[in-house]
């Protein structure tokens, strides 16, 4: 039963790793927090720290050799571990939704944008969804929608396909939204244009985000609490004002000491030793 304390995603003891390694790998390591609804969580740590492997684990999208080896899901009191496949599908585009870094491989080059939206949409008329569609690429900030439609991926910047992949993700009103490194690829002004939408969407739909990237100005600016990952495990997981000024673990004050972030004080630490 849903109570007004559930948190909206809930990851508990996950560890993934290797299905064959002998003995037993994992890239993750008891993993655990939560994001509560309408609320952002960003994930940060230096590359290779497992960020990805975090998000695709809860997602199901792993690909084999990896694998989930232990743990625990889930998404308004849910367990999505143990659902079978056809069911994950389903909550995959309806009520959880994921954002990549680099939006042209995420797209079928062959087949037009329009196309590839109205696949995502599984009720309702060929026009409603059709409307519904039009309705998503105007909301994302994208000129002349009907053009987009029947445009293909190769014909559009990485900004304006970046925007349309958030407008599939948003096209079901999902609960969730995880957006990994959804800005790297892109150039500064565009990149500025995609998390005020971001930022934007979320409050409008009540979403929760889970905003994954290495760059510290940004997660200072969207994220209301932090988990910092090193080597595949959680070290530290904080209010976002609080962990920036007063970082705990060595590692976080090591990352915060990288990239001092404009117009904010850089934490006592760093001040004493930098
Ligand atoms: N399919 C795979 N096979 C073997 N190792 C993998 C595979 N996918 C990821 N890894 C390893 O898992 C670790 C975590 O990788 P991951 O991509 O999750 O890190 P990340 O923090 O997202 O890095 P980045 O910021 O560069 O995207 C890395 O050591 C990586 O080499």
């Amino acid at each position: 039963m849903k109570s007004a304390a559930q948190p909206l995603l809930e990851v508990s003891g996950l560890y993934t790793g290797f299905q064959t390694a002998e003995p037993r790998r994992s890239l993750l390591t008891n993993i655990h927090f939560h994001i509560k609804q309408g609320e952002t969580v960003a994930v940060i740590g230096e590359s290779g720290s497992g960020k990805s492997t975090m998000a695709l684990s809860i997602m199901r999208l792993l690909e084999p050799p990896l694998c989930i080896q232990a743990g625990s899901v889930r998404l308004e009191g849910q367990e999505l571990l143990q659902l079978p496949d056809k069911e994950m599908k389903h909550i995959r585009g309806q009520r959880m939704a994921v954002v990549f870094q680099d939006p042209l491989s995420s797209f079928h080059p062959m087949l037009t944008l329009g196309s590839q939206l109205m696949e995502c949409i599984k009720d309702g008329s060929r026009r409603a969804n059709y409307a519904r569609c039009l309705e998503m690429l105007e909301r994302v900030g994208l000129p002349n929608p009907e053009k987009m439609m029947k445009s293909y991926p190769f014909e559009l910047s990485g900004g304006m396909l970046q925007r349309v992949m958030i407008a599939m993700g948003l096209l079901n009103r999902p609960k969730l939204l995880i957006a990994d490194e959804p800005t790297t690829a892109l150039d500064v002004t565009v990149q500025a244009g995609i998390l005020s939408l971001l930022k934007d969407v979320q409050r409008e739909f009540g979403m929760g985000l889970l905003f994954i990237s290495h760059d510290l100005g940004v997660v200072s600016e969207l994220a209301d609490r932090i988990v910092v990952m090193r080597q595949g495990e959680i070290v530290e997981c904080e209010q976002a004002a609080q962990l920036l000024q007063c970082p705990a673990h060595p590692y976080t004050r090591h990352l915060l000491e990288m990239v001092p972030i404009l117009g904010q004080p850089l934490p006592e630490q760093v001040r004493v030793y930098g």
